[in-house]
């Protein structure tokens, strides 16, 4: 398949994947990134079977799309990863990265593990940088989605043990190009800041 001229600006403008356990830290710090950095960075707007929310404007929260849309999409390799959620299906499409790309930006991909998994093996798309956030304890992590109290204790758990999965895949290192601890939350920014700063210049 020959590449669009859009998969070059891909590649000029290589987006950074930041994965981890959920309650890592990954939205606290992407905000701070986002904040000292407005003009820099990017987040895709994915794709969705689910119906639009009060509120919600297609394109903008999401691409509202019919799931035969979404199973061409996928048939097509239109998707960078996909994945189903309570009965819906959710997508990161090469377009939608291509969008940001073709602005200058750096697109951001919060994503879960098997999402990195399919985006390090898809077959067109060019390979990012792969950031990986990590709790400095699996203690400390249940304190902090405690504190969040944002989930009941059915969630924490399950919560939990998928984050030991992510934990002993980061560390074989198959596919992260690094691990960031976040234990001080300026410390563990900092780090993150400097991977990028190395990787695509801020
Ligand atoms: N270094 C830190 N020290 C203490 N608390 C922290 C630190 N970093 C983040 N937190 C807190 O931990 C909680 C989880 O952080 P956050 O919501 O950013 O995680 P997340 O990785 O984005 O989770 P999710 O994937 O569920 O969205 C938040 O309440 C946040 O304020």
């Amino acid at each position: 398949m020959a590449p669009s001229p859009n998969t070059q600006a891909i590649e000029k403008n290589r987006p950074i994947v930041i994965s981890g356990p959920s309650g890592a830290g990954k939205s606290t710090i992407l905000k701070k990134l986002f904040t000292e950095f407005p003009d820099k960075f990017g987040f895709s707007v994915s794709h969705t079977t689910r119906s639009p929310r009060p509120g919600e404007l297609d394109g903008r929260e999401y691409h509202f799309t019919s799931p035969e849309t979404f199973l061409q999409m996928v048939s097509d390799d239109a998707f960078i990863e996909h994945a189903q959620f309570g009965g819906n299906r959710y997508g990161t499409s090469i377009a939608a990265v291509e969008s940001i790309a073709s602005t200058g930006r750096i697109c951001i991909l919060d994503i879960e593990l098997e999402g990195v998994k399919q985006v390090a093996s898809h077959k067109t798309f060019p390979r990012p940088f792969f950031l990986f956030l990590a709790p400095p304890s699996l203690d400390v992590l249940e304190e902090r989605l405690r504190a969040r109290a944002t989930d009941n204790e059915d969630a924490i758990q399950k919560r939990l043990a998928q984050a030991k999965v992510e934990m002993d895949f980061a560390e074989r290192g198959e596919i992260h190009d690094q691990v960031v601890v976040n234990e001080d939350l300026e410390k563990a920014y900092n780090e993150v800041r400097r991977f990028v700063e190395e990787r695509v210049g801020v």
